[in-house]
C-alpha cells in the first residue's frame, strides 16, 4: 500500500485563493517541496522544522481522518503542501474521495507532471515569480498546461502571486504564454511573522490595494481576476485554517 507524508489534515474552512475561493473544503497538507521559495508560507513542509510531524499515511487513513474531522459536514478536499505533485500516490486518495462523493482540489507550482492531475476537479497552477528565488522551466510548464488542455480539463487556472513590479511583468508573461487558461493575480504575504492579525490585515490590504491598481491599468490583463489571501485577512498567520 503507497503511502502519503502528510504534515496536516484540517477543516472546514474556507478556500482562502484562487479558482474556487470561498469553497467549504477540507485540506490535506503533504510534506515535501522541489521548490525553496523565499517566501514560501509553508515552509514547514520542507524546511525540516516540522518533520516531526510528518505522517506515512494510507489514502484509507486520510479518509478516516478527514471524516472524523468534518463529519457530514464537507463535500470538497484540497490538497496542498509542499508540492503535492511530487507524489503518485495521491492518485489512490482522488480515487478514494470520488468514490465517497468528494471532490477535489490541488494547488501545485507547475514543476512536475502526475497523471492524477486530470481526475482533479479544480487544479490551481501556480509558477513562482522572479522574488521567490526560483526559475520556471518552461519546457516542463508548457507540458503540463498542454496535457490538461488535451485532456479538456474544465477546472484548471494559473494564478501567480505578485510582491513587485518584476514579479508583476512575469505574471503578465504567464498570462500571455496561456491565454486561454483562467487567469489570478494574489498579492504577497511578504510579513509571515507578524502575530497581530490587525495588523497583518491593513498590511496585506495595502499590497491588494497596490495589486489591483497594476492590473486595471494593464491593457492585456483585462479578463484577470486578482483575489486576496481570504484565510490570511481572516485568520492572519495562523497554521491549519
Ligand atoms: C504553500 S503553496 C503549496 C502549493 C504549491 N507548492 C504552490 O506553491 O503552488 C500554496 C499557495 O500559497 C502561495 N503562497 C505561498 N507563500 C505565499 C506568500 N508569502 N504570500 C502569498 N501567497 C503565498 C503559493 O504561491 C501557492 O499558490
Ligand atoms: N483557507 C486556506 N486556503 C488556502 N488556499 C491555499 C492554501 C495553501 O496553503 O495551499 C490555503 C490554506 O492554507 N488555507
Ligand atoms: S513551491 Fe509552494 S510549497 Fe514549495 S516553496 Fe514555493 S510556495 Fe512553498
Ligand atoms: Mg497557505
Amino acid at each position: 500500500m503507497s503511502r502519503i507524508p502528510v504534515l496536516e489534515i484540517f477543516g472546514p474552512t474556507i478556500q482562502g485563493e484562487g479558482m474556487v475561493i470561498g469553497q467549504k473544503t477540507m485540506f490535506v497538507r503533504t510534506a515535501g517541496c522541489d521548490y525553496r521559495c523565499s517566501w514560501c508560507d509553508s515552509a514547514f513542509t520542507w524546511d525540516g522544522s516540522a518533520r516531526n510531524e510528518i505522517k506515512q499515511m494510507t489514502a484509507e487513513e486520510i479518509w478516516e481522518e478527514l471524516s472524523l474531522l468534518g463529519g457530514d459536514c464537507f463535500s470538497h478536499v484540497t490538497i496542498s503542501g509542499g508540492n503535492p505533485a511530487l507524489l503518485e500516490s495521491i492518485g489512490g486518495l482522488i480515487e478514494l474521495l470520488k468514490a465517497h462523493g468528494i471532490r477535489s482540489a490541488v494547488e501545485t507550482q507547475g514543476s512536475k507532471w502526475q497523471d492524477w492531475l486530470t481526475q482533479i476537479d479544480d487544479v490551481t497552477i501556480s509558477p513562482k515569480p522572479p522574488s521567490s528565488g526560483m526559475q520556471t522551466d518552461f519546457d516542463v510548464l508548457d507540458r503540463i498546461v498542454a496535457n490538461m488542455l488535451k485532456a479538456n480539463h474544465p477546472g484548471v487556472s494559473l494564478k501567480v502571486v505578485v510582491f513587485d513590479e518584476t514579479d508583476f511583468e512575469y505574471a503578465r508573461s504567464i498570462h500571455r504564454r496561456y491565454p486561454s487558461i483562467p487567469f489570478y493575480l494574489q498579492p504577497g504575504n511578504a510579513d509571515l511573522v507578524e502575530a497581530n492579525t490587525a495588523e497583518l490585515r491593513v498590511k496585506l490590504l495595502e499590497t491588494f490595494e497596490w495589486l489591483i491598481n497594476m492590473a486595471m491599468a494593464a491593457p492585456d490583463l483585462n479578463d484577470v481576476k486578482v483575489l486576496p489571501q481570504l484565510h490570511a485577512l481572516v485568520w492572519g498567520n495562523k497554521r491549519g485554517v
